[in-house]
């Protein structure tokens, strides 16, 4: 596709998966408009993919970084032959109709020095089989430890040895801005004169006009170049058709068996991330460990949700700059990779004041965005370090609060929260000890601790058919303050939270939105069910853990319509349903399912 329609199609796209002949600019991501959620390289060069615009659009990039590695390399050597004797240029005459055995003398490669510039996984398959052919192999890359050249006999140099040295120099350098025209005038008047140049990595390692200029006054006896700057190459481009230039058209990872390889690889990769899992070879994002993405997926939860907790207890129009978020934990601090809560903590600061959607690509660079410096502190516990974690504490300084009890002694908002059962619970309000369910949303309310407030709070919520899964009540002491967190599954009217705010006991109290995915299904159905007068006479959810399958129970007077049931069936998040036993009292399904126990 040419740039124009790719741009015009990517708005459809959740994943893309590219070679290096796609240039996946700033414009795709932007024209996406927040649906692309990975790339995906069939390749290891990642220099045709915008990463800072992938990282600020939230969008994974991942690669296959080993799937082409042995086809790169025997195309090196392939070149490194066919250069040494004149195997391009012969086979042209010869179709020509001419037959020059003498114009093509060529030279030998045993007893010759090869420098491998860039000393990685293609370069050292290179190396390996340079030396197959009996060439002394030296080698440049100034992050390749000595230990893993030396195990194949190949000796690091620097830069200026490797290239004044060689007789023959194959590049297998990434394409950076310290790697761009490393091969330049300065560099080629370095070399010894007739050197011959390989080039299988990025055509923008080398600077072509120089190169061109190094061929004509023979410093540079031959150059065999499988990547170019421009790709493809202008027709008339002086480099391509110099007679001792040899060239193939990206042609390194183009093997059956390289293509096969790369496909699964990042098929496998793309699959991945769009099921939320993180790629092992993500190149714009922490790599997190499937194990510790399983042992942490309830602190993640409890994470983002304290993070939208302490967000929504800014006071509007202080804008938060400042925050601290404290683990305690009995494992050592090595023992204990955080990114990904600080990322989801990112997340729910972030998410509920913003359109952004924030990740893990991207969370450290919204954050930064946004001007909010994020601190962590971690709090070596003593005990066992089975759990991951104790407490999540999250502090939002130098900002006023909707909710005055949430400020702590050291004048920030602070809300802590542990996981108890795989449950998110809250257990602190700047100095209030709590203790209440983070699954839904949350009121609080402070108080003057005294009977039957629990009661007024709980039928106001009653009369409106608002689900309260959860309770507590924290005190400073008893008939002092006290601080009620109520977990309730929808948001109750206006009305109700100013009846509660009435309650003459009730000194202030706040609605906190904490729900992070399939907001509202019972109201959506519910409200399916209003429009058609439809009168539901019981509701029961029952779900076998947080965030799990969900069945909901749900008795009618009267059988609505087809098209009713065919609009509950639409509800993205409803997976299956059926209308039963219609002879008896209507009810879409019929069977009331056992609440998950609990403790109220
Ligand atoms: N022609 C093709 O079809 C083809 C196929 C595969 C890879 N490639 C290219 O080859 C490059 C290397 O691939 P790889 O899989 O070996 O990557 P790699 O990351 O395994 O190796 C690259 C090596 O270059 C080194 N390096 C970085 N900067 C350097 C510098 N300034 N000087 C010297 N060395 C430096 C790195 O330390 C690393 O060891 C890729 O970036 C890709 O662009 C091309
Ligand atoms: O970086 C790479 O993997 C190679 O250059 C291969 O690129 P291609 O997928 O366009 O052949």
């Amino acid at each position: 596709m040419s740039d124009e329609e790719l741009n015009t199609k990517i708005s459809l796209c959740d994943a893309l998966i590219v070679r290096s002949g796609t240039n996946v600019s700033r414009e795709v991501f932007e024209s996406s408009g927040g649906r692309l959620k990975v790339v995906g390289r069939a390749g290891v060069g990642i220099d045709n993919v915008d990463l800072s615009a992938a990282t600020e659009h939230g969008c994974l990039v991942v690669n296959a970084p080993t799937a082409n590695t042995v086809a790169a390399a025997e195309h090196g050597i392939a070149l490194l032959t066919a250069m040494a004797r004149n195997v391009a240029q012969a086979d042209a005459s010869i179709k020509a109709g001419k037959w020059l055995r003498n114009k093509y003398v060529g030279v030998s490669l045993v007893g010759k020095t090869l420098a491998v510039m860039g000393f990685g996984k293609v370069g050292t398959e290179v190396a390996r089989r340079a030396k197959g052919l009996g060439m002394h192999i030296i080698a440049h890359d100034p992050y390749a430890p000595a230990d893993r050249a030396h195990a194949i006999g190949v000796e690091l140099v620097s830069f200026d040895e490797a290239i004044a040295t060689a007789d023959f120099i194959s590049l297998h350098m990434p394409l950076t801005p310290s790697t761009s025209k490393i091969l330049n005038d300065e560099n080629f008047a370095k070399m010894k004169k007739g050197v011959r140049i390989i080039n299988v990595a990025r055509g923008g390692v080398i600077d072509e006009d120089a190169l061109v200029r190094a061929l004509d006054a023979g410093i540079v006896a031959q150059a065999a170049l499988d990547v170019f700057t421009i790709e493809p190459p202008p027709k008339d481009n002086i480099l391509v058709n110099h007679e001792n230039v040899t060239v193939t058209p990206h042609l390194g990872a183009s093997t059956m068996e390289a293509q096969e390889g790369v496909a699964i690889e990042i098929a496998e990769a793309v699959v991945g991330a769009l099921k939320g899992e993180l790629a092992a070879t993500a190149v714009n994002a922490p790599m997190v460990p499937a194990e510790v993405l399983i042992e942490l997926k309830p602190y993640v939860t409890l994470a983002e949700k304290l993070g939208r907790l302490a967000v929504q207890l800014v006071a509007g129009g202080s804008g938060v700059k400042k925050v601290k978020v404290t683990y305690a934990s009995a494992r050592a601090p090595d023992d204990l990779d955080t990114r990904l809560l600080r990322a989801m903590v990112t997340k729910g600061l972030i998410e509920p004041i913003s359109s952004v959607f924030v990740n893990l690509v991207n969370a450290d660079f919204t954050a930064k965005q946004r001007g909010i410096r994020i601190s962590e502190e971690r709090i070596i516990l003593d005990g066992s370090p089975e759990k991951p974690l104790e407490i999540i504490q999250v502090q939002i300084a130098n900002v006023e609060s909707r909710f005055a009890s949430a400020i702590s002694e050291s004048g920030d908002i602070k809300v802590e929260g542990k996981v108890k059962d795989g449950v998110p619970h809250l257990t602190k309000v700047g100095s209030f000890e709590v203790d209440v369910s983070l699954e839904g949303n949350l009121i609080l309310c402070r108080q003057l601790d005294q009977p039957g407030l629990i009661g007024s709070v709980g039928s106001i919520l009653g009369e409106e058919n608002v689900n309260v899964n959860f309770m507590s009540v924290g005190r400073t002491a008893p008939r002092k303050q006290a601080v009620m967190a109520i977990g309730v599954d929808e948001k109750p009217s206006t009305e109700a939270l100013k009846k509660i705010g009435e309650i003459p006991a009730v000194e202030e109290f706040v609605f906190l939105a904490l729900q992070l995915d399939q907001p509202g299904l019972i109201g959506s159905v519910g409200s399916i069910l209003d429009e058609e007068n439809v009168n539901v006479n019981f509701m029961s959810v029952g779900r076998t853990a947080p965030r799990k399958q969900t069945v909901m129970a749900i008795g009618v007077d009267e059988k609505p319509s087809t098209e009713a049931m065919k609009k509950i069936g639409e509800i993205p998040t409803v997976e299956e349903f059926a209308m039963k036993s219609p002879e008896l009292a209507p009810v879409i399904m019929n069977f009331t399912v056992k609440p998950a126990e609990r403790k109220i």
